[in-house]
């Protein structure tokens, strides 16, 4: 396997540029040794009852409480309140991508969160615009929308800081419905005077009646516990959804796409707009095996091809950065990230592609998984 370095090109439409897999080959000296020693007959024996135990066990929930809570909780509020943020500290892990730049999530993220009591299921929903002008922006409302029916619970985001008139209208679109809502006062840790809040619980309690009101801060991971409590509080008695093991049941493609977005947008800041897309075109897992050139045992490794798709070349020239900089430490960081999600090695190559107006046409929405 050989180190692909490929520098920008400057040909728009045969756009490949950068790779980076640079550490592939650092650790092919290890050799796998899983299953020295055991015979492989007695591997397959003991599997075989395993599955058979498992298979007459009484029921595939045991060890679970009788008064066990479950259900599905949507996250809401105005762009850049911290949504994402207080999502991925719940959850302990990055499922949902965050960045300074309002409007970062596109999709709806089903995030998992169990402990012995209850099992939250998290909707993650993108802002609710007001500017519908572009495709993606109406789609980006109507997955806020569709994203409240069947909630058992709402968290309803607020900026202790910089809460305003946008937020009142989000909470207008709660008030048509007969959800329980918890106020979740974010970002408090930026707060100066912790007395200063109070005007803004006055505010909003006056014109929804909330279920509960708790001060938070998502980055810094303060009060989340007690958030865990009253979530549980407010779900319905029931049996664990999805496995309590599960975190997320998306994908690990558009889980790797949201990780290499994110990485743009955090490198590029504000050069960058948020229509930039992301598409993974190849993900393919290879188990451990020996190679066939060397003989030397090679460990487990999936390959992810992916595209980055803007919408003007000088987009692509800031997004592939000088001398190809940029998109290299785009691609570290996503393949650290990566890594320790998914738990496996990962050798990462990404293009950069001008694909113009795509944000704007709904076939190409659709095609790019909107
Ligand atoms: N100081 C502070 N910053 C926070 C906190 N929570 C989130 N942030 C920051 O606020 C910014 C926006 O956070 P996100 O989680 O992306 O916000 P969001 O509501 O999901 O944004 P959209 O995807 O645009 O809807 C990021 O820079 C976060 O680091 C917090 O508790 N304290």
């Amino acid at each position: 396997m050989s180190n692909r370095t490929d520098l920008p090109s400057n040909d728009e439409d045969n756009a490949k540029n950068m790779t980076e897999n640079t550490e592939l080959n650092q650790n092919q000296d290890n050799i796998d040794t899983t299953n020295d020693g055991i015979n492989q007959a007695e591997v397959i024996t003991v599997d075989n009852d395993m599955a058979i135990e498992e298979f007459f066990a009484p029921t595939s929930h045991a060890g679970i409480a009788d008064d066990f809570k479950a259900g599905y909780v949507a996250i809401v509020g105005r762009p850049n309140v911290g949504k994402s943020t207080l999502m991925n500290h719940l959850l302990g892990q990055k499922l949902s991508i965050t960045s300074r730049k309002p409007q970062t999530t596109r999709h709806r993220i089903h995030g998992i969160l169990s402990n012995h009591e209850m099992q939250a299921v998290f909707v993650d929903t993108p802002g609710i615009h007001r500017n519908e002008v572009r495709a993606i922006n109406e789609r980006m409302n109507k997955a806020a929308v569709s994203a409240l029916v069947d909630v058992d619970l709402v968290l309803f985001v607020v900026d202790s800081d910089q809460w305003r008139d946008d937020d009142l209208l989000v909470l207008q679109k709660l008030g048509d419905t007969n959800l329980n809502v918890v106020l979740v006062i974010n970002k408090s840790d930026t707060l100066k005077d912790k007395g200063s809040v109070l005007p803004l619980i006055e505010t909003f309690n006056d014109s929804f009646d909330f279920a509960d009101i708790v001060p938070v801060s998502a980055l810094k991971n303060q009060n989340l516990d007690r958030l865990q409590e009253v979530i549980a509080s407010h779900l319905p008695i029931a049996a664990p959804i999805y496995d309590t093991e599960q975190i997320t049941d998306r994908s690990e493609r558009f889980l790797a796409s949201e990780i290499i977005r994110e990485k743009i947008m955090r490198s590029a800041g504000d050069e960058v707009p948020y229509d930039l897309t992301v598409q993974i075109d190849g993900f393919k897992d290879e188990p451990a095996h020996t190679d066939p050139k060397t003989g030397r045992p090679r460990k487990a490794c999936t390959f992810i091809d992916a595209t980055i798709y803007v919408e003007r070349s000088g987009q692509k020239a800031i997004v592939i950065g000088d001398k190809g900089q940029r998109i290299k430490q785009v691609g570290m960081d996503a393949r650290k990230d990566m890594e320790q999600l998914f738990d496996k090695k990962i050798m990462l190559t990404l293009w950069v592609k001008v694909k113009r107006g795509w944000s704007d046409d709904e076939r190409a929405l659709t095609s790019l998984g909107y």
